[in-house]
């Protein structure tokens, strides 16, 4: 476990706070503050990703002795280990919240993995730091559990993301109103240790330029290029215009990604969106079941449903125009942060008609495919058709004899079904000519169906029975999902009840259709 070498340029290459405890205040004219992970009563290894413990050089040995839960419950440090805070801000809701930074992750440092990549190694719960304002720096297991499985989830579903090493229970109890009215619980602490080549948030620019503080800015947003976008080349002013327009051109991906897997975020607010085009933050996350494009998993954001499952690539762009005025004073024009926001709308429109393509199992968008993904669309939210397994059922359809057979397990409303059914008939009807002037042999369309349609994702009722479980003592089915989920486009055996449609009585419950932001 010591061999792991440790390279923290973040710490050295930028500024950081004098102070170094974990006393809540605003840290100006620097981008970090050492402050030690608080320790825990009784760190217990609940669940860990072979791939990321692999890459890190951690044997299973490793991982089971009790010195790995000790370092990543943030009781010990390995050689090489700094512990630090980062200071960010953010629009939250659309509205400006000045300081936030770190108040519950705290950096343990990067690690140099066996590929030769570099990983920020993060732990989320590991107690206050200056950034914590009022609140404990912990986190609960319930919240945990779904940040662990999804980072993972994510990555084998191919979507960017940060990754999670392992999932840590405290042996501590933290106190949470988890639907804010006045009845506060005692809950499970635990705490996550995230992985990601950095952790800097859209925030990160946001605070510095909020304060005029153009040189800390202008320190910020050198060493993201030279660090993370190392293959941008030309003078100064060059490499800060390409480095804005790959900022929007990757996050234009990232939001085309969450589009066609169905991953609603549910907070993205400025704070939560990562300058390499990560997905960040897996708090009151939901995966759309019957297809409804206004559907938001957070209930804090039940009313305006700011952050819809349909909006999320228009926040991402009023996100990246935050981000754009936030680095203005560094551009001698408004011209190549105009020019990289045209980016984000030209990748996203690109990376759309990709993803049309390869849902419908088209050797090539062409004009019209967007209508006949929009119809397909309406048609699952009028009938009531979960979006998984609705996609997944495409690669069934025969085009010389469309049926909705290969959807039958699809629907989640007996009615809405027999109501929709001449409409759905119409739609498959439309498919099948378009499939019919299309070149691709039917078996080869339809693996390539199945390898970007999954059969498998983290179901929200799904994660909630994990999290029952081992909130009831027994850890297993955390390991059980993330066995699932490695492989999300297989066909697994025995496996098929992780596939099916959400239950009824699943359909309202806390935890499962919709989720706090208490966490
Ligand atoms: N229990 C807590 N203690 C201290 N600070 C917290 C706590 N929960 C959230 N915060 C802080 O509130 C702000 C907004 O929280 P948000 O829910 O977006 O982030 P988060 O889930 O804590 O963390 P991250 O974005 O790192 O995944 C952040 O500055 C965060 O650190
Ligand atoms: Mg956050």
């Amino acid at each position: 476990m010591d061999e792991l070498i440790f390279d923290n340029t973040f710490l050295r290459a930028l500024p950081g706070d004098p102070l170094a405890d974990a006393v809540p205040r605003e840290v100006r004219g620097a981008l970090h503050t050492t402050v030690m992970p608080t320790p825990v009563a009784a760190p217990r290894l609940l669940a860990w990703s072979r791939e990321m413990a692999g890459e890190l050089g951690f044997s299973e040995q490793d991982v089971q002795a009790p010195a790995f839960a000790a370092v990543f419950a943030g009781n010990a440090l390995l050689p090489g280990m700094q512990p630090y805070a980062t200071n960010y801000g953010g629009h939250q809701f659309g509205h400006w919240a000045g300081q936030l930074g770190d108040g519950r992750a705290i950096a343990l440092g990067e690690a140099i993995g066996r590929s030769g990549h570099r990983w920020e190694l993060q732990l989320k719960g590991a107690g206050r730091t200056p950034y914590s304002r009022s609140a404990d720096g912990r986190a609960v297991l319930r919240s945990s559990v779904r940040e662990f499985l999804c980072s993972e989830a994510m990555h084998h579903l191919g979507v960017p993301t940060t990754r999670a090493l392992c999932l840590v229970a405290t042996g501590e109890a933290v106190l949470r109103d988890m639907f804010y009215d006045g009845h506060p619980q005692l809950e499970p602490g635990a705490i996550v240790c995230r992985a990601a080549p950095s952790f800097i948030r859209f925030g990160h620019f946001e605070l510095p330029a909020a304060r005029g503080e153009q040189a800390l800015l202008e320190q910020l947003v050198d060493f993201t290029i030279t660090r993370h976008f190392p293959h941008l080349t030309g003078d100064v002013a060059a490499r800060r215009a390409d480095w804005f327009g790959e900022v929007c051109e990757r996050t234009a991906r990232l939001m085309a990604e969450w589009m066609r897997v169905g991953f609603v975020h549910g907070v993205m607010n400025t704070d939560n969106l990562s300058i390499l085009g990560l997905t960040i933050d897996y708090g009151p996350y939901g995966w759309i079941e019957d297809f409804d494009p206004d559907w938001t998993p957070n209930t804090t954001d039940r009313r305006q449903r700011r952050y819809r499952f349909g909006q999320q690539p228009a926040v991402a762009y009023w996100n990246l125009g935050r981000l754009a005025q936030a680095l203005s004073p560094l551009f001698a024009s408004a011209e190549p942060l105009q020019a990289g926001l045209q980016r984000y709308v030209d990748a996203y429109v690109a990376a759309e008609r990709a993803v049309i393509a390869g849902k419908l199992g088209l050797a090539d968008w062409r004009d019209g495919d967007d209508a006949l993904m929009a119809a397909w669309q309406d048609r699952m939210r009028d009938a009531g058709i979960d979006m998984t397994l609705g996609f997944r059922a495409l690669a069934a359809i025969d085009p010389r004899a469309p049926s909705l057979a290969p959807l039958a397990d699809a629907f989640y409303d007996e009615a809405r079904r027999e109501r929709e059914t001449p409409a759905l008939l119409d739609w498959l009807a439309r498919y099948a000519a378009r499939l019919a002037g299309d070149p691709l042999p039917q078996a080869e369309r339809s693996a390539r169906m199945r390898a970007v349609n999954p059969r498998y994702v983290l179901r929200n009722y799904l994660a909630q029975q994990a999290i029952e479980r081992a909130e009831q003592g027994d850890a297993a089915g955390i390991g059980e999902l993330l066995d699932l989920l490695r492989h999300p486009y297989e066909d697994q055996p025995g496996r098929e009840a992780f596939a099916a449609r959400r239950p009824d009585w699943a359909r309202d419950r806390p935890g499962c259709s919709m989720l706090s932001c208490s966490s």
